[in-house]
């Protein structure tokens, strides 16, 4: 197994507040891992530092073997790294199939030259993409609201759609933060069903932050636990529940 994500000896401080305290992290490709830690550990923080949208302090962040710590958030995309897409507001008035449709950062649709000098061109592509769009829909159990507006979609509805939203590029390495937060049971059983199968039958890897025990237990192995900025311990679900330091950590210091 080799670290698809690398993080070595991190640090990041706000104001004079050290938030990330010499942390390295490895992702193992291919493996759900997990991360927990009480309210305030750094979890955000380090995933910001990991997709880009926070420099660090010192350290670096290798992303297959290679030092991504100066590239910008669509540089990390480009090569495979992704973070779940919000629905953005402005996209909250095109229907579910559209919010997939627009996602595939090189469609030829999109460039006035194309629209202009090569229409079939354009028309090719946008079947194709819309092909894989339907597809996708049908994978995340959203095919019987692909025409509804993505705003009126419920709050577990538009998480499928955002995990839909990753399968339409070609990343394969996905950072979930608190995917289940709002999620009805129901949906949330879709949710984690849909992670391990892109875990399993596609290839994925995927670094999820996650309050949701449940959905940690089902999902991750391993499952590392961050407190205070740095890692506490790092083992499968069952050697976190029974760590005494993990245990103190959460119910001494305030669950998460
Ligand atoms: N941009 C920022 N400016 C100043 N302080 C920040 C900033 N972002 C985070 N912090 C502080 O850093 C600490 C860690 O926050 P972070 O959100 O990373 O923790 P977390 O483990 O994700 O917490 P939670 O589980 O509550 O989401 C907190 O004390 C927070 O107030």
């Amino acid at each position: 197994m080799t670290a698809i994500i690398d993080v070595r000896h991190i640090n990041k401080a706000f104001g004079g507040m050290q938030v990330i305290n010499d942390c390295s992290i490895h992702v193992e490709e291919g493996s759900i891992t997990g991360m927990i830690g009480p309210n305030g550990a750094g979890k955000s923080t380090l995933f910001n530092l990991i997709a880009g949208a926070l420099a660090p302090d010192s350290g670096q962040v290798f992303f297959n073997g290679e030092d991504i710590t100066t590239l910008s958030p669509n540089q990390r995309f480009q090569k495979g790294l992704l973070r779940t897409f919000q629905i953005a507001h402005e996209f909250s008035h095109m229907s579910a199939l559209e919010n997939l449709m627009m996602v595939p950062p090189d469609q030829a649709g999109e460039s006035l030259f194309n629209a202009w000098f090569k229409p079939a061109r354009v028309r090719e592509e946008e079947t194709k993409v819309r092909r894989r769009a339907l597809e996708v829909i049908d994978f995340i159990g959203l095919h019987h609201v692909r025409n509804e507006l993505a705003g009126n979609l419920s709050g577990g509805q538009k998480k499928l759609l955002e995990l839909g939203r990753t399968m339409m590029t070609d990343a394969k390495v996905v950072l979930l933060d608190e995917i289940a937060a709002g999620v009805n049971r129901t949906l949330l059983g879709d949710l984690v069903g849909n992670i391990e199968r892109l875990n399993r039958e596609m290839g994925y890897t995927f670094l999820v932050i996650e309050h949701d025990m449940d959905m940690i237990a089902r999902l991750c192995d391993p499952v590392i636990v961050l407190a205070q900025g740095s890692v506490m311990v790092e083992g499968s679900i069952e050697e976190i529940q029974n760590n005494p330091a993990v245990i103190e950590a959460y119910f001494g210091a305030g669950a998460a």
